[in-house]
């Protein structure tokens, strides 16, 4: 396994009455049972081919020629998209650094950056279109639905822009999107894009935006920044492999995570679930995260509020909340073996009255030993506290660590009696915007 699940401080035996008793654990670990039952079925009918996905690879090959198209001549890259549309190929491309300090551009031998639009804004879209030389700027469009109005406001916007810029006799090399199959009776995107003779890859209809982290909405801007795609799917096959060969919940992480959210929730009024990596290859993982879980489970009054945070630097704003606030928040602490990486003190401060505690040390060591005592401070003051230790830091752990999640947030679901893959409430606003943009 890629990763260690430590749930020892969310019992009640090691943290005190904050934490839950084993009893309690293990009825909720027992009503896991036929959700992972149902999960089996759904695996062998094809009915929910996210679970299909991680033993796929058949796939792979024609998002890398399609890649490998759209990045001839280009510098910059623009990734188009919101919410399940851009959120897991973020998280994903952090790992290779993006996002993290430094440098903007890409790592490799080429200078090449990307740019996530997932948010709508005027001025900033305006600007951006006007400062990008477009000759050399790629568009990956990416909707499930071909209809989100953010997605097509943008790509409208940037077909001008590569007009006005007289390059609209070459616009396939330009774009590549990503939406449902259809003959664009529905979806606004596709006829777009087919209008423009651009090329669509399939978003599979079946697996929603917020699980499609290792379709193509993923891989595509995985593989511009030049990830292991292979390796992020044998990742998430890791985790799966226990649930298709049919282990009891106990040996199944995800399910052991539901049922420890579940009796947490019933048990001790846990309503906030705290997701606090210590890299900064991971932040934009618990942003993911937020939407993953908060979608998925918000419903009918019931689920709790995702929280993103990071360590170390959290400590230093949210931590005096989380130790002495109120006690109703689950924290996850994800960590991997950062001691010894970075830069080191010199050995020679050892004497210094002030850093000396620091010589010889390297930067990870500091935030290995922040992350641990992090954690341990939060169990001595009785507030539940898992740990999820991944064993590196690559592709293979961030594949594993996204599917652990998607698949504890079906079993969630599942536990809760709510339908994790559908967001009937936000529908609501949508109708409204549209009445209001008429009236305008
Ligand atoms: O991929 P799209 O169809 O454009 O949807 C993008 C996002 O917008 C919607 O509002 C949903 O709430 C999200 O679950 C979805 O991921």
């Amino acid at each position: 396994m890629t990763y260690a699940q430590d749930i020892s401080r969310c019992l009640e035996e090691t943290i005190g009455s904050g934490g839950i008793g084993r009893d309690a654990l293990d009825a909720a670990l027992e009503k896991t049972g036929p959700v992972l039952d149902g999960l089996r079925a759904r695996h062998e009918d094809g009915t929910l081919p996210l679970l299909r996905l991680p033993g796929r690879s058949d796939d792979l090959e024609t998002c890398r020629q399609a890649v490998e198209t759209l990045l001839r001549g280009a510098r910059d890259v623009v990734v188009f998209g919101t919410g399940g549309s851009s959120l897991g190929g973020q998280a994903l491309v952090q790992l290779a650094g993006w996002r993290t300090p430094g440098p903007a551009a890409l790592p490799g031998a080429e200078e090449r950056y990307l740019h996530f639009f997932d948010n709508l804004d005027g001025p900033s879209l305006q600007a951006a279109l006007k400062r990008f030389d477009l000759k050399t700027t790629r568009f990956i469009v990416i909707s499930k639905s071909g209809n989100t109005p953010e997605t097509l406001v943008q790509t409208l916007a940037a077909l001008e822009a590569l007009k006005a810029a007289g390059l609209e006799w070459n616009l396939a090399q330009h774009l590549l999107a990503v939406t449902e199959p259809g003959d664009g009776e529905r979806n606004a995107l596709r006829r777009l894009m087919t209008y423009h003779d651009v090329p669509v890859l399939e978003h599979d209809p079946k697996i929603g935006g917020r699980y499609s982290v290792l379709s193509a909405v993923g891989v595509l801007p995985a593989l511009v920044a030049g990830l292991d795609v292979e390796a992020l799917r044998m990742g998430a096959a890791d985790v799966l492999a226990p649930i298709l060969e049919g282990h009891p919940p106990g040996n199944v992480a995800p399910a052991v995570g539901a049922a420890v959210n579940l009796a947490l929730a019933e048990e001790r009024d846990v309503n906030a679930v705290v997701m606090m990596p210590y890299a900064d290859r991971l932040r934009l993982f618990s942003s993911w995260f937020v939407q993953l879980w908060a979608e998925s489970l918000g419903k009918n009054g019931g689920g709790s509020l995702p929280v993103a945070a990071a360590g170390p630097v959290d400590q230093h704003s949210i931590l005096q909340l989380f130790l002495d606030g109120p006690a109703d928040k689950l924290f996850n602490i994800v960590s991997w073996p950062s001691a010894g990486e970075g830069p080191r003190v010199p050995a020679e401060l050892r004497n210094d009255s002030l850093v000396g505690y620091l010589a010889g040390r390297a930067v990870g060591d500091l935030t290995d030993c922040q992350q641990r005592a992090t954690a341990e401070t939060l169990a001595r003051r009785g507030r539940p506290v898992r740990v999820i230790a991944l064993e590196r830091l690559d592709e293979r752990s961030l594949g594993a660590l996204l599917m652990h999640f998607m698949l504890e947030t079906i079993i969630m679901g599942g536990l809760m009696g709510v339908d994790p893959f559908d967001q009937p409430a936000v529908e609501e606003s949508k109708v409204l915007t549209r009445e209001y943009l008429a009236m305008m």
